[in-house]
């Protein structure tokens, strides 16, 4: 039986781990693939860099451009990172010379799917990029095959390990935001750059690329609504406790009626729900179809294996030329997509002010709401201190989105009302 010829681009955490399995474990693959898996050529920047794994009989090529013209790979495993650039040329590069593709990429795949897409269906080559959401959860094949004879109405969940075990870890321990994502990044959960995952811009990758499979729309990117947990702060996350939260940052792709709404933003989350029990470096996706009812997928969203493991499951559906199109359907067949904008929301909202502690100020906020028909739900003023500023924070009832921002316009202008309030969403799922 002919080989499967595989080479990897880029060997930092996903690469290395990915090169170790297809060496230690080649048995395994070639079994489940139906045909030998071979790992004939890597590149990556060190040549001389340990990496835990012994790559003596395998080729090297100092441009990894060069791993897509040659004629002894049938797949090339992108695994570098980012949008443009290397990674992007190396893709197309490999597609176009008839070679199928695995990719980790979720910024590659959120702004350039479409283009990727038609380009693997007019070279007739497959393209799987499972580990690109949700790590080591098999979410893309959910999705994409599992789910195929439901209509998707929403999709939603925890799609970042990182900023998920920098709150569980804050919480927990009460340690500092930064020295929480330097662990991240020794664990190697965190992209190159870390300011994507702080700033939501990695899940929200994630979520136009689930988004695009589950409601079979062309991957949105620009469209969807991003917030970071960067103004998460301590006090924020022990006044959820408190009130029987945990915060979460959560992307959310819902079909409204008046076209899909994508956002990735902190939220409050009973705590005691199957998503406020997600901790660490775990990510959770929970998809409401029409026939299967909800559905909840778990399991480690970065690290080494989990990634690595995602990255495999893709060689060997290739492998074993078991390929559907990039993202469901026909390029052709995806509609273009009609965006709800996040101001359309409605739903309950935690707040918190830094007020100064002294009679009248809580009149003259209660009256900012009353202007603007907010109701509040309930309220809680911690210290007393009339020489500091006091946190005090209140819940809403539901509400607009529109009706709780010119509320905050208004509460700003306050004389009593220092610091930048701090809003978050509550969700009742
Ligand atoms: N680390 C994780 O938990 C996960 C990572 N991913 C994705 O996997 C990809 C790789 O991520 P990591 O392994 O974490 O990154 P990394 O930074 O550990 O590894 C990337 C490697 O690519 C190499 N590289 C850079 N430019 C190159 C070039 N021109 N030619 C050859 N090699 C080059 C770098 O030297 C580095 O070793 C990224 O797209 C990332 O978003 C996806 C899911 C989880
Ligand atoms: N940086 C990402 C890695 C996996 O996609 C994360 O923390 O989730
Ligand atoms: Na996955």
């Amino acid at each position: 039986m002919q080989p499967f010829r595989v080479a990897i681009a880029g060997l930092g955490t996903v690469g290395a781990e990915t090169a170790r399995i297809l060496m230690t474990e080649a048995e395994l693959l070639g079994a489940r693939a139906g045909r030998p898996v071979e790992l004939k050529a890597v590149s990556a920047r060190d040549r001389s860099r340990d990496r835990g794994v012994d790559l003596s009989g395998v080729e090297w090529e100092d441009d990894a451009a060069a791993l897509a013209a040659r004629d002894d790979v049938d797949c090339v495993l992108e695994l570098i990172g980012g949008s443009e650039g290397v990674a992007y040329d190396l893709v197309l590069g490999a597609i176009r010379s008839g070679k199928s593709v695995v990719t980790a990429n979720k910024a590659l795949i959120a702004h350039h799917g479409a283009e990727i897409a038609e380009l693997c269906e007019s070279h007739d080559v497959g393209l799987g990029y499972e580990a690109a959401v949700a790590g080591g959860i098999p979410i893309i094949k959910s999705v994409r095959e599992g789910f195929s004879g439901n209509r998707i109405g929403r999709i939603y969940g925890i799609l970042n390990g990182t900023c998920n075990y920098i709150m569980t870890v804050m919480r927990e321990t009460g340690r500092p935001f930064e020295d929480v994502l330097a662990d991240a990044q020794k664990l190697g959960y965190a992209e190159a750059d870390p300011s994507f995952d702080v700033d939501g811009i990695d899940a929200a990758h994630k979520l136009a690329i689930l988004s695009a499979l589950a409601f079979g729309h062309h991957v949105d990117f620009k469209n969807v609504h991003v917030e970071g947990i960067r103004h998460v702060s301590p006090l924020d996350i022990s006044f959820a406790e408190e009130l029987g939260y945990r915060i979460k940052l959560l992307g959310i792709a819902e079909e409204t009626g008046d076209g899909v709404q994508q956002r990735v933003h902190p939220c409050m989350v009973k705590a005691e729900t199957p998503i406020g029990q997600v901790e660490g470096v775990f990510n959770a996706v929970v998809a409401e179809g029409s026939a299967v009812g909800t559905t909840l997928s778990y399991g480690r969203g970065a690290g080494a294996g989990p990634t690595a493991s995602a990255v495999l499951a893709d060689v060997i559906d290739l492998a074993a030329c078991r390929r559907v199109p990039v993202f469901g359907l026909p390029s052709s067949k995806l509609s273009p997509g009609r965006t709800a904008p996040v101001t359309a929301l409605s739903g309950c909202y935690y707040l918190r002010l830094m007020v100064i502690d002294r009679p009248g100020v809580l009149a003259d906020v209660t009256a900012v709401f009353r202007d603007h028909g907010v109701s509040v739900e309930a309220m809680i003023q911690r210290a007393r201190n009339p020489d500091e500023a006091v946190p005090l924070v209140l819940t809403t009832h539901e509400t607009p989105e529109t009706a709780i921002r010119t509320s905050l316009e208004e509460l700003v202008k306050l004389d009593a009302v220092l610091e930048e309030p701090r809003l978050i969403r509550i969700e009742e799922f």
